[in-house]
């Protein structure tokens, strides 16, 4: 953690100057304001940058967690994001800290807080469809990104999708937590993940090898959730909850999907299936009609494999090392 090369995103800051990162501790560079959120083993601050006033959130990751020495989740999850700098999709990282006991990211902050909050039954206070097209579509853009980078997510849900307006018709999204996130590489097996009961694949519940399609049983779910404000198959126990994805209970009642377009049934269909192999990807997503059919502009340009940078923001961007600043 002493010296993570990552892609700095010189920003131009008012007075024309880059900014660079900054020595020093956390305390003495940030005031630390109310909690925002708890991963794993984290916890989530508002801060702000006391020179700036700039706002960021601040995440105190422990080293050690019931024994074990984390340090490679850590770095993970920091490797993770340096990756994805230039990708608007995912949260950006702004410095790192290291203290004896913890890593305290500095994380981007997003205002209107978890996609989740917004995920409600109530039709006047709840999404309306073409809000959820255009949230999914970027939503699809970040994990095509992170795809592309042979990254499954593998905890894709409404609390770790962040808004950056409380406004939401004109809010755009941020992917966050990458706590369990996994690099699939070619030829390696994964099947020890667990991931939230709800959103998890049927792959997972029979330790069958995880692939980036199990991203794509999440995404089902969670834009089922995006419309109706239900999750379509929790039970009252895990177990149950366990029974209805292997069984594919997969209800769609007339009261809740009466105003929402066939289209949007056919999506979910479409990746909550049992075969993995059978899902849509994320980029074939992005040419689905439900999510062509509200795109006035022309959708956003699908990544080709090989590109890694969005194309609506380029930044002047150059290698440099990142000191951790160890206090
Ligand atoms: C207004 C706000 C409200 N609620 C949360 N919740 C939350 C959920 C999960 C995690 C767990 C994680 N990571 C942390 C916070 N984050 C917010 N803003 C953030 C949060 C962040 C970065 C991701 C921390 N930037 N802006």
């Amino acid at each position: 953690l002493r010296q993570v090369q990552v892609m700095n995103r010189s920003r131009v800051v008012p007075d024309g100057t880059t900014k660079r990162y900054r020595e020093g501790n956390f305390h003495s560079s940030y005031s630390t304001l109310n909690e925002l959120g708890r991963g794993r083993f984290a916890v989530v601050r508002k801060c702000k940058h006391k020179e700036s006033n700039r706002h960021f959130a601040a995440k105190f990751v422990r080293k050690r967690k019931m024994g074990r020495d984390c340090r490679e989740d850590i770095l993970k999850e920091i490797r993770i994001l340096e990756n994805s700098v230039l990708n608007q999709r995912l949260i950006g990282l702004h410095e790192v800290y290291e203290t004896s006991t913890e890593v305290i990211l500095v994380l981007e902050y997003a205002s209107g807080g978890e996609l989740h909050q917004y995920c409600v039954a109530d039709k006047e206070d709840g999404f309306c469809e073409k809000d959820v097209v255009r949230l999914l579509q970027q939503i699809l853009e970040g994990v095509h990104y992170l795809h592309s980078q042979n990254i499954a997510h593998l905890d894709l849900k409404p609390q770790n999708i962040l808004l950056t307006s409380k406004e939401t018709s004109e809010s755009d999204i941020k992917l966050i937590d990458f706590g369990i996130a996994r690099y699939l590489n070619q030829g390696e097996e994964i099947r020890d993940i667990q991931g939230t009961p709800d959103y998890v694949a049927p792959e997972i519940l029979n330790y069958d090898p995880i692939t980036l399609s199990t991203d794509m049983w999440s995404i089902g779910v969670l834009t089922y959730v995006m419309l109706t404000g239900i999750s379509p198959f929790a039970g009252d126990t895990k177990q149950e909850t366990f029974l209805n994805i292997s069984q594919l209970n997969l209800d769609f009642a007339e009261e809740d999907f009466s105003c929402h377009s066939p289209e949007a049934r056919d999506f979910i269909q479409s990746l909550c299936v049992i075969d993995a192999e059978k899902r849509l990807s994320a980029k074939e997503c992005l040419d689905h009609p439900w999510i062509q059919k509200f795109s006035s502009m022309p959708v956003t340009r699908v990544l080709d494999d090989n590109e890694n940078v969005t194309q609506q923001d380029k930044y002047d961007t150059e290698v440099s090392s990142l000191t951790i600043n160890v206090v």
